[in-house]
């Protein structure tokens, strides 16, 4: 049973393309994972793959990854496959996962150090740990880090090979809001030194904050992929207009009137709580009063915001992120 809606605003062609997938599959047991995913992800651009827990994300991004084998589908990193260049590709690729396990013993530098002499070519250790900002921490025990420091460490584990194509899996889940932004700006950093990165999350404001493409998961499959822009737009409202009336009106709520209203784009209710997708704010706003009004009901709550991917996500399947 699907009966999401599929947005696809892609516009990206295959040339120059860092990452390819065609009709990924893989299910444990009876659960179905990954349900035929196609991707396509330029070289140089910052793509996100976002959802719920449960989407399908990180087994997609693991079977990119070569660390877990599909049951059907292909994979082409860098214009090679992993069951033809597995060795190639190790060289060129940089990972972090979503939980690295690192010796506590060891140092921030000896573990750089590590990781380090398992690559061919790669940047000076001391880069590494200037890039991910950590020279404070240069002779600390990795046990004694913090968890933002950990990450950082296994961004810089995961850039010091020098990749091509970065997979970071998760990388801001548990941080505290300043050792997040710590972490955009390194990506930020990245970006900018023209990596390829993928990294799934599933906090909308990051993904719109980084990514160039985001592509919406949902079930094991991709349900919407464009832009953090274009997604927004497809809605059709820039705005999305939030209220609720005293419980006794609510069966009064005349929602094609609503919906009749000039600049709403759409209406849904849920729990109570009536959202409009609407294109002209100052304009639209006093309408809606007016029809509220005109229904005889009274306002409990009201309020407003521009549109986010987490409303993208809710209009296609009607279910709110931060609730999976
Ligand atoms: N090794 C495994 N054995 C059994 N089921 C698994 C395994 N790995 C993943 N799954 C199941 O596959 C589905 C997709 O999981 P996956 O970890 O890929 O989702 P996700 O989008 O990355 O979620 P999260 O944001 O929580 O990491 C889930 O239902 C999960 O329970």
């Amino acid at each position: 049973m699907d009966s999401t809606k599929t947005i696809n605003t892609e516009v990206v062609g295959t040339a120059g393309a860092s990452l390819a997938t065609t009709g990924l599959r893989k299910s444990f047991g009876d659960v179905k994972a990954v349900a035929g995913v196609d991707l396509e992800v330029a070289s140089g651009e910052c793509f996100g793959l976002l959802g719920p827990n449960g989407a399908g994300k990180t087994t997609t991004i693991e079977i990119c990854e070569g660390l877990t084998e599909a049951d059907a589908g292909d994979v082409t990193l860098l214009g090679m496959q992993w069951k033809s260049h597995a060795n190639e590709l190790r060289q060129r690729i940089g990972i972090q996962l979503q939980e690295t396990q690192f010796p506590d013993k060891l140092t921030v530098e000896e573990t750089l150090r590590l990781f380090r002499s398992f690559f061919r070519k790669g940047i000076a250790v001391d880069e590494a740990i200037r890039t991910s900002q950590l020279e404070e921490k240069r002779t600390a025990r990795v046990g004694t880090l913090s968890g933002g420091q950990k990450q950082r460490l296994a961004m810089a584990c995961a850039l010091v090979g020098d990749p091509e194509l970065l997979f970071l899996d998760e990388p801001t889940t548990g941080l505290d809001p300043q050792a997040r932004r710590h972490l955009w700006d390194l990506v930020d950093d990245l970006k900018h030194a023209g990596r390829t990165i993928i990294l799934t999350t599933h906090y909308m404001d990051e993904a719109e904050r980084l990514c160039d493409r985001v592509a919406i998961m949902d079930h094991g499959r991709v349900i919407a992929l464009g832009t953090p822009k274009q997604l927004i737009a497809s809605m059709g409202g820039d705005h999305i207009v939030e209220f609720a009336v005293t419980g006794n009106g609510e069966g009064k709520v005349d929602a094609k009137a609503l919906t009749e209203i000039p600049g709403v784009q759409s209406h849904r209710v849920d729990a109570g709580l009536h959202q409009l997708s609407v294109t002209d704010l100052h304009t639209t706003v006093p309408r809606i009063f007016a029809a509220v009004d005109g229904m005889g009901l009274d306002l409990t709550e009201f309020r407003t915001h521009s549109a986010t991917l987490e409303d993208v996500f809710v209009s296609l399947t009607g279910r709110y992120l931060r609730d999976e």
